[in-house]
């Protein structure tokens, strides 16, 4: 039985909101944070209460230890439970419907989240772990950190959108590169790369990420969010898509708090207050 399960999900997958900001903290260190099911399942569940929460103006994802989050638990079976009989080997479809409700709605819940994700990256992010850092709006990754794109050490094909993103962020060539290779990227070679935005001493990792979040909790929260969809979308659309759902953000953000705070308080020559509303 995986240690995992020796402790609740809540114990492993800490949540606390603090001004404004929600810290997601995977707490599992002697495993190097690696999720099962039912930890993956809370990230999900958390991120998606995040997105609708008023009061969360923004999240930090982070974890404890010497590793940030090494993919899925490899040690844990579903139904594993005393008593359990011998793995039911996986029947047509099943794997792929694994993928789809797991590794990529994890992903997909973060790229989703209607609040900047600052991912806070303390140690190792292998597997569907370095997709769950890379997915967030912001990274900044401790000097000591490393990304691994391990799926070719195991004999997988990388999941949890893991072509998708690295593409998008380094190119082809270095998309197929760390895919095939699986080497380690230091945390300084992933800022060269533009896969994490600042790289920090390692004590210096949660005031950093902690500065940048508190500075989003007090912005325009319905401007961020709608800004973060039109660059998620920037690589997906041609330029009339683009300009149109760029005229329409702009307009839905105008009628916002906020979208009129911003300009009155600068007539006004005084500093903003945003709401988030
Ligand atoms: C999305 C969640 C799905 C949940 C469903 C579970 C079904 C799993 C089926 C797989 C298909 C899903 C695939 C998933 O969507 C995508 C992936 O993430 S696949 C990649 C999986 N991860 C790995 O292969 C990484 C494995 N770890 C390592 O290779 C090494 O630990 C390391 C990261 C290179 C670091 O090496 P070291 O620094 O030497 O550290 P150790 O190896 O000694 O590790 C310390 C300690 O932690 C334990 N541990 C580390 N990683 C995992 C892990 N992924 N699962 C379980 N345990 C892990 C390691 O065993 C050591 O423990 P100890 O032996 O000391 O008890």
């Amino acid at each position: 039985m995986s240690e995992a399960s020796e402790r609740s999900v809540e114990q492993t997958v800490r949540h606390e909101l603090s001004g404004g900001v929600g810290w997601i903290t995977l707490d599992r260190p002697e495993a190097l944070n690696a999720i099962d099911a039912g930890q993956r399942d809370r990230l999900i569940a958390l991120l998606r209460q995040a997105s609708a929460d008023p009061d969360t103006r923004a999240v930090v994802l982070t974890a404890t230890g010497r590793g940030f989050c090494t993919g899925a638990d490899l040690r844990s079976r579903p139904g594993s439970g005393p008593g359990a009989g011998p793995p039911r080997p996986p029947g047509p479809g099943d794997v792929a419907r694994t993928i789809r409700d797991g590794a990529q709605a994890l992903v997909a819940a973060v790229l989703d989240c209607e609040k900047p994700v600052i991912a806070a990256v303390n140690g190792i992010a292998a597997g569907i772990g370095a997709h769950l850092a890379l997915a967030c709006d912001l990274v900044v990754a401790a000097e000591s950190a490393r990304f691994i794109e391990i799926f070719a050490r195991r004999g997988l094909v990388p999941d949890g959108g893991g072509a998708y993103l690295l593409t998008r962020l380094v190119g082809v060539h270095k998309a197929k590169e760390l895919i095939f290779l699986a080497d380690d990227v230091p945390a300084a070679e992933a800022l060269a790369l533009g896969l994490v935005n600042r790289v920090v001493p390692d004590d210096d990792l949660e005031s950093a990420a902690r500065e940048w979040a508190e500075r989003l909790a007090v912005g325009p929260t319905r401007a961020f969010a709608l800004a973060k969809n039109l660059v998620n979308r920037a690589l997906e659309v041609d330029r009339a898509t683009a300009f149109r759902e760029e005229a329409d953000a702009v307009e839905l953000n105008m009628a916002t708090d906020d979208g009129r705070e911003g300009v009155r308080a600068f007539a006004e020559r005084r500093a903003p207050e945003f709401s988030g509303h």
